[in-house]
């Protein structure tokens, strides 16, 4: 399992550019499914869990390749409507080929996704919305099996999903572009990836209003057709970079990306003393000092997003002030605090609620990478810490952070992987 060394004590300085966000990209080409005609998407990131999906759409015998950052798929070739547990239990996005594959061909056997790291993660909300667009569904031996009415085809429905879920929304409005009739969907999730997702579709000749909103009407359609289309800029891999700037006391641009899906991360910067500067395409955060302490709730769109709770908690280990964080989305998702704590950080955690108290500095540690997002916090937090960090595990960053190493490298990081 490969590991990072990191030297600490470096104060960040440079320009990086943003890749195309995975929490997008995933749902995209699980979208191409649903196409009669070749479908090419281009700003896709080479990431380990891009390579998942791709693989688990080319064994339904789809045709799919990826060159550079460009996806093409042409679903004619398409002879198995089967996703395995060996690539579902890599990749619990895999399940958003579900609503595809059941509302193009009437039917799908998936792989029920494990729980993981973060939390138990349920996905009752994406079968109960099959369902209630007439799907049969079965859990056998730990696999959905889901068929549609004998039409052939799913009917519109009205559902309203218990929690605001991503992935939930996002199988089942793929699911409603393709069935017969009207989809009322209410209390969906807002996010970005989401909005992206429904704008593919409706290049390929979905008929989707309320996007970007909680309540989505889908008039379903009787074919859709391939389109080109780019993946959003990841928001989360900006955030990451630009915090890195708040925690080193340095100054980073993010660039090919876009401010306007990530205002509250922005804010939560500045109330911390950063100073936030954006362009059209581009975000710069300068930090001079030390960051103030800061409150902070995870909570769906566009309140303050999970996927960057670990990494602001990291700032918050440095800041000036005592913060306290609140993580409301998944019941796990702490697991980078003992690692942190080893560090030097100053944390108490009780249930949901994480108190930091800032110390002066971090210091280098043995320390374990448990999750994506967790990878990228002990990251920042070795940058900052004087001395050499070991930080194990880290295919975990490789699911979700494109060229990791060379863009950390381009800002003044020294850090080398040791592979084993
Ligand atoms: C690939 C992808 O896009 N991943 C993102 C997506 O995950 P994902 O789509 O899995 O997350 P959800 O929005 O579905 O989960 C939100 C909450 O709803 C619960 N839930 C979800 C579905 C369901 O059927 N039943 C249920 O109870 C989950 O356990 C969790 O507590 O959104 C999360 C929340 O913004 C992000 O952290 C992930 O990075
Ligand atoms: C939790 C995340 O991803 P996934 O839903 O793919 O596990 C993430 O991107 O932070």
């Amino acid at each position: 399992m490969d590991k990072f060394l990191i030297t600490g004590g470096t104060q960040v300085k440079g320009e990086v550019v943003i890749s195309g966000a995975k929490n997008a990209a995933l749902p995209l080409l699980a979208a191409m499914i649903l196409a009669e005609t070749p479908v090419t998407l281009h700003n896709v990131p080479t990431l380990k869990d891009v390579n998942t999906l791709v693989k688990l759409i080319a064994g339904t015998g789809i045709t799919i390749e990826k060159n550079g950052d460009t996806v093409t798929c042409d679903t004619s070739t398409i002879n198995s409507y089967y996703a395995p547990y060996e690539l579902v239990k890599t990749m619990r996005a895999s399940i958003l080929v579900l609503g595809p594959l059941l509302a193009r061909f009437g039917q799908a056997e998936v792989s029920l996704p494990g729980g993981c790291a973060i939390g138990s993660r349920p996905v009752d909300q994406h079968l109960k919305a099959l369902e209630a667009m007439g799907a049969t569904i079965t859990v056998e031996n730990g696999y959905v099996k889901a068929k549609a009415p004998a039409s052939g085809r799913l009917k519109g429905c009205h559902f309203t999903f218990d929690v605001v879920t991503v992935g939930g929304t996002e199988n089942t409005i793929m699911a409603a572009a393709l069935a017969e009739g009207t989809t009322h969907l209410e209390n969906c999730a807002r996010e970005p990836e989401v909005v992206d997702l429904a704008n593919m579709l409706v290049k390929m000749g979905a008929k989707i209003e309320g996007i970007g909103t909680a309540y989505m009407t889908i008039e379903g359609v009787d074919k859709l057709n391939g389109c080109e289309y780019s993946v959003v800029p990841d928001r989360i891999e900006t955030g990451s970079y630009l915090a890195l700037a708040m925690m080193t006391g340095g100054e980073v641009t993010a660039k090919k990306t876009e401010a306007s899906l990530m205002q509250s991360v922005l804010k939560k910067f500045e109330e911390m003393g950063a100073q936030v500067t954006v362009g059209s395409d581009w975000i710069n955060v300068k930090m001079a000092g030390r960051p103030k302490a800061v409150d902070i709730r995870t909570l769906p769109h566009p309140a303050f997003p999970t996927d960057m709770q670990a990494q602001l908690m990291t700032v918050c280990c440095i800041a000036e002030g005592t913060s306290t964080i609140i993580e409301n989305i998944f019941e796990n998702r702490y697991m980078h605090v003992p690692e942190l704590q080893r560090m030097g950080a100053n944390i108490k955690v009780d249930g949901h609620t994480a108190v930091v108290q800032g110390v002066d500095k971090l210091n280098a540690a043995p320390v374990i990478a448990t999750d994506l997002r967790a990878s990228m916090s002990l990251v920042m937090a070795a940058v900052a810490a004087q001395g050499e960090t070991c930080i194990e595990r880290i295919y975990h960053i490789d699911r979700g952070y494109e060229y990791v190493e060379d863009k950390l490298r381009g800002l003044g990081v020294k850090i080398e992987r040791i592979s084993e």
